[in-house]
């Protein structure tokens, strides 16, 4: 009998703080002929038609976070539909951190006006009931914010010069809230995986790989 090929591939997504090793945690999975591995897509948050969405935001909040919230909110709906061949996708970030930490973040820091928040959210709210923006499985990188300020300091990313103490500490308590609140059983029904990634990177290879294989057992499981 035809199997129905399940409408998306066995969806990952890796979700914590600025700096908190997604993208080194994303990197264990490029090598693997099984898994897409779809990075955050913030070259087309600095070059969105010719203007770099990202600084602007950086820049001027008030003026910008609604036109850059927007458009992050199509580019990592795009990344959500994007059905590559390999059975398992793995995702950096998704469209429900984005409005549960990000937007929150920006309104309640009062830069992005109610009405402007009211639009993003009847986009989302749309999103989620049209589309299939769902996932199998949610890694948390938990990091303290000290670390993950750190880590950003040195990486030392241009748009990100100006990020504040505060602003990385009110972005980790918004992932605890959005992890913790039981809100990301609307988009995944599995319990979230979470990796203490405060260690310095040679501890934290062995728990990607654990993790890895925790990944490759409950996709194999799903099919
Ligand atoms: C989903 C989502 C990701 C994301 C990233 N960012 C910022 C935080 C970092 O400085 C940079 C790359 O993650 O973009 C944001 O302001 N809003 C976002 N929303």
């Amino acid at each position: 009998s035809m199997t129905s090929k399940p409408s998306r591939p066995f969806t990952v997504i890796v979700e914590g703080n600025i700096g908190s090793g997604k993208t080194t945690f994303l990197n264990q999975f490029k090598r693997m002929p099984e898994v897409i591995a779809l990075s955050e897509p913030v070259e087309m948050w600095r070059n969105a038609n010719g203007h770099n969405l990202l600084d602007l935001m950086y820049e001027d909040p008030t003026k910008y976070s609604m036109a850059f919230q927007s458009y992050v909110q199509l580019t990592m709906l795009e990344m959500h539909q994007a059905n590559f061949d390999p059975p398992i996708k793995v995702m950096e970030r998704s469209i429900h951190s984005a409005r549960h930490c990000f937007v929150e973040n920006l309104s309640n820091a009062g830069f992005l006006a109610g009405v402007n928040r009211a639009v993003l959210d009847e986009w989302y709210k749309w999103i989620c009931e049209t589309q299939d923006v769902n996932a199998d499985l949610i890694v948390y990188l938990y990091t303290t914010p000290e670390t993950a300020y750190e880590r950003i300091k040195e990486r030392n990313r241009n748009e990100e010069k100006k990020i504040s103490m505060d602003y990385i500490r009110t972005l980790h308590d918004l992932h605890e809230k959005f992890i913790r609140s039981g809100l990301t059983k609307r988009f995944c029904k599995a319990p979230v995986i979470e990796i203490d990634a405060n260690k310095d990177l040679s501890e934290l290879v062995p728990k990607f790989d654990e993790c890895k294989d925790m990944i490759m057992k409950s996709s194999a499981h799903n099919d």
